[in-house]
């Protein structure tokens, strides 16, 4: 709930302000390049920091008849107002040690004149200054928000900085760069806000004004402007401005204007006739200017340059989540308690949605009342005619983790009239236990007494839209609502795809034929063992998954060949010189440790693919120790000779393999129970362990650790997950 409140309000806040930040932003990154620009200009001389007022006022009153003023601006450049000996005016840069004249002051260019009056007041004077008070404001409270948020996801300061989950693009990077940018982006938020708070006088900056006993001021003792002991402790680096005294009347004096106060000097004596601090607002006035225009620094400049860019980026990634999110959103206009058809759905991945929301948009547009949910909200309907469950199948066969706790709460909460139900089971043929997890939901609801079914139990494979509309003529048919989907509507294309060429391609020699192929991403494009390949061999919406190994630049697949096998079959048949196109997935929670005392990888089969990669990638030689099995000696062939190069360059430790047909008939789990007092101990001192392979073998090795775990270090095997100490990455 409280997540809910912040996101809405973080959403709120941006769409109520983007237009505005956009130009902010835009002209605030032309902006920080002024400072830039200015720096690079010869006025400032050298040593600029030691040079003390005591030096160079007796030089500049020497070389001048007249001087009206001294001011320092941001980029220490001096500026001398006044007379030359020739009676001329004078306004220049000046030199403060020779009085040499550097250069002429020049007004801003008219291109920066324009974009600052677009940044301040969006050319609507007062009005636009105003706006953009509140768009700096918005801007606080968006960043403070977003704070939340992080900390939210991350449960806690103390995680703040740790890894983040890809999800996707724009997320990723939406959360990674708002917390590397926080600091820039609060601080201009909060100068902007305060700048425009001081303009409407919201803040009330006091004006300084000196109480001077004109009848106490003396002209002796006459002392030099070189000895002035004010003038010699105040260094040009502290000064604003220096007002020179207008005639030789002793009621006439020096008035200093310095970072932090301004200072009234007898211009005989060299006496503080009077100090007076800037009060609080007025600092805070000059701090936020300097830290909202970067007007002082030019590093600060470049960092209030990338933090704008980087609001550009925050409003487009933030964009591109909501939409993403609203896409798959559950949009319910009636209340479950008064819907006639229920919609329920068990989704991993999100694409179940997409079917389950095109039916619901469908029912509701004949007239009647429709509501969606997910699997575990299941309850009573009073008002339910249908329960339609579209559900995906996971891992061995298991629930979605939205539809983990709906078996239960079926026992738990039977319907009070006699409700239709229909289930559709979505899955892949690719996993040996197809649709399993919508069998068994049919199978459970068929027991209820409440229950009547209404139709056959539906799969669909791999997503299709044409299995959907078998299942959706026959349940229209049989509910009496006339509803017509068209396949087309819900077939989504694959998006950012990337050219691979064919490399090579080993020949099947056996008849538990395994091939490794290597494949050329075309342009630079960042992958790492671990990471998987999705390829879509029909050119249609079926994806066909593989864990990558890196070998060199390129991306190796270890395959095996299945019978009428839609991907392996696909790749098999590639030839050097194809291309291909695929999209990489980055899989970093399966990625080789960056740090680990030492890495054991366990496999099965092709499940040896990305450890091929890891090896070859292992050249801090880090102790590694592969157990894999595989059917026959002859299904390693494949692996064989890249293996004795590994260990001779010690990128790997050890090597144990396990023949399952063959020599002493040993699955990968015999060879773990003969090293487990090792395995044990590699846990213990930091070691990461590393599974890829078959969801049996996984469950195989996870009982055995479980055991070992706790008979050997006392822990679960859960401790060491949760401190990522066991990667999986199975199927
Ligand atoms: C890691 C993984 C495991 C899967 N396991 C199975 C499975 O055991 N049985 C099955 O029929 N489909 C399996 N599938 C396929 C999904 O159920 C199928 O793609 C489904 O349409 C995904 O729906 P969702 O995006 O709503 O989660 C698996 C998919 C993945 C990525």
């Amino acid at each position: 709930m409280t997540i809910s409140i912040w996101r809405y309000s973080h959403l709120v806040l941006a769409i109520s302000s983007f237009l505005l930040l956009t130009l902010a932003s835009v002209s605030g990154i032309i902006l920080s390049f002024d400072p830039v620009l200015q720096k690079t200009q010869p006025y400032r001389v050298a040593n600029f920091d030691q040079i003390s007022l005591a030096e160079t006022l007796p030089v500049l009153k020497k070389e001048y008849l007249e001087i009206s003023e001294l001011s320092v601006d941001a980029n220490q450049f001096v500026t001398l107002k006044g007379t030359d000996m020739d009676g001329k005016n004078v306004s220049a840069y000046i030199d403060p040690l020779t009085a040499k004249v550097l250069g002429k002051p020049e007004k801003k260019t008219a291109f920066f004149q324009w974009v600052t009056t677009l940044h301040r007041s969006l050319f609507l004077h007062e009005t636009g200054r105003f706006f953009i008070g509140i768009t700096a404001f918005l801007l606080f409270l968006i960043a403070t928000s977003g704070t939340v948020l992080i900390l939210q996801r991350q449960r806690g300061i103390k995680h703040f900085f740790k890894k983040i989950v890809k999800e996707s693009f724009a997320q990723y990077y939406h959360v990674v760069l708002g917390r590397l940018l926080l600091i820039p982006i609060l601080i201009i938020s909060c100068s902007g806000t305060y700048l425009s708070l001081v303009r409407f006088n919201v803040i009330h900056e006091k004006k300084i004004s000196h109480k001077i006993d004109f009848d106490s001021l003396k002209e002796a003792p006459e002392v030099k402007l070189t000895d002035f002991s004010i003038f010699k402790k105040t260094k040009l680096s502290d000064v604003q401005s220096v007002e020179f005294p207008f005639s030789e009347d002793v009621e006439d004096y020096f008035l200093l204007k310095l970072k932090d106060r301004e200072i009234v000097v007898n211009q005989f004596t060299g006496e503080v006739i009077d100090e007076i601090p800037y009060p609080l607002t007025t600092m805070m006035a000059t701090l936020s200017l300097d830290l909202h225009t970067g007007r002082t620094n030019i590093l600060w400049a470049l960092v209030l340059a990338l933090a704008s860019a980087n609001i550009l980026f925050f409003i487009y990634s933030g964009f591109a989540i909501t939409l993403n999110r609203r896409k798959n959103r559950i949009k319910n206009k009636f209340k479950s308690d008064k819907s006639q058809y229920i919609i329920l759905i068990g989704s991993e991945n999100g694409s179940t949605f997409k079917y389950a929301n095109a039916l619901h948009e469908q029912i509701l547009k004949s007239g009647a009342t429709s509501y969606v949910g997910e699997l575990n909200t299941y309850t009573v309907y009073p008002k339910a005619e249908h329960i339609i469950i579209l559900t995906a199948t996971y891992g061995l066969g298991n629930p979605p983790t939205n539809a983990g706790k709906f078996l239960a709460l079926l026992e738990k909460k039977p319907q009070l009239q006699p409700v239709n139900f229909s289930v559709l089971g979505f899955g892949s043929h690719a996993y040996p236990d197809f649709c399993k997890f919508a069998y068994e939901v049919n199978n459970h609801l068929s027991l209820q007494k409440w229950a009547v079914p209404l139709t056959e139990i539906h799969t669909v494979n791999d997503k299709s839209p044409d299995d959907f509309k078998l299942w959706l003529d026959v349940w229209s048919q049989k509910s009496g609502l006339p509803i017509n989907i068209a396949p087309e509507l819900l077939a989504s294309k694959p998006k950012r795809l990337k050219q691979l060429s064919v490399i090579s391609k080993t020949e099947i020699s056996h008849e538990d034929g395994a091939f490794l192929i290597r494949l050329k991403p075309a342009g630079r494009t960042t992958f790492t063992s671990g990471d998987l390949l999705a390829i879509y061999p029909a050119n249609d919406y079926r994806e066909r998954q593989y864990s990558i190994g890196r070998v060199a630049q390129d991306v190796q697949l270890s395959v095996k060949l299945h019978n009428n096998g839609l991907g392996s079959g696909f790749l098999y048949n590639l030839q050097p010189g194809d291309t291909i196109k695929a999209r990489i997935i980055g899989n970093s929670h399966f990625h080789f440790p960056k740090k680990a005392s030492a890495v054991i990888m366990i496999s099965n089969g092709t499940g040896i693919a990305p450890f091929l990669g890891m090896i070859a990638q292992n050249t801090r030689n880090v102790p590694c120790h592969l157990y894999c099995g595989f059917r026959g000696a002859s299904s390693f062939e494949l692996y064989q000779k890249g293996m004795d190069s590994h260990i001779a360059q010690q990128r790997l430790t050890k090597l144990n393999v396990a023949y399952s047909r063959e020599q002493e008939k040993q699955y990968v789990k015999d060879l773990l129970h003969r090293d487990g007092f090792f395995i044990a101990k590699t846990l213990k001192e930091n070691g990461v362990i590393m599974i890829c392979g078959s969801l049996a073998m996984q469950q195989n090795v996870t009982e055995f650790l479980e055991t070992i775990c706790q008979s050997e270090n006392d822990k679960s095997l859960s401790f060491y997950q949760s401190h990522n100490q066991v990667l999986m990455d199975c199927y």
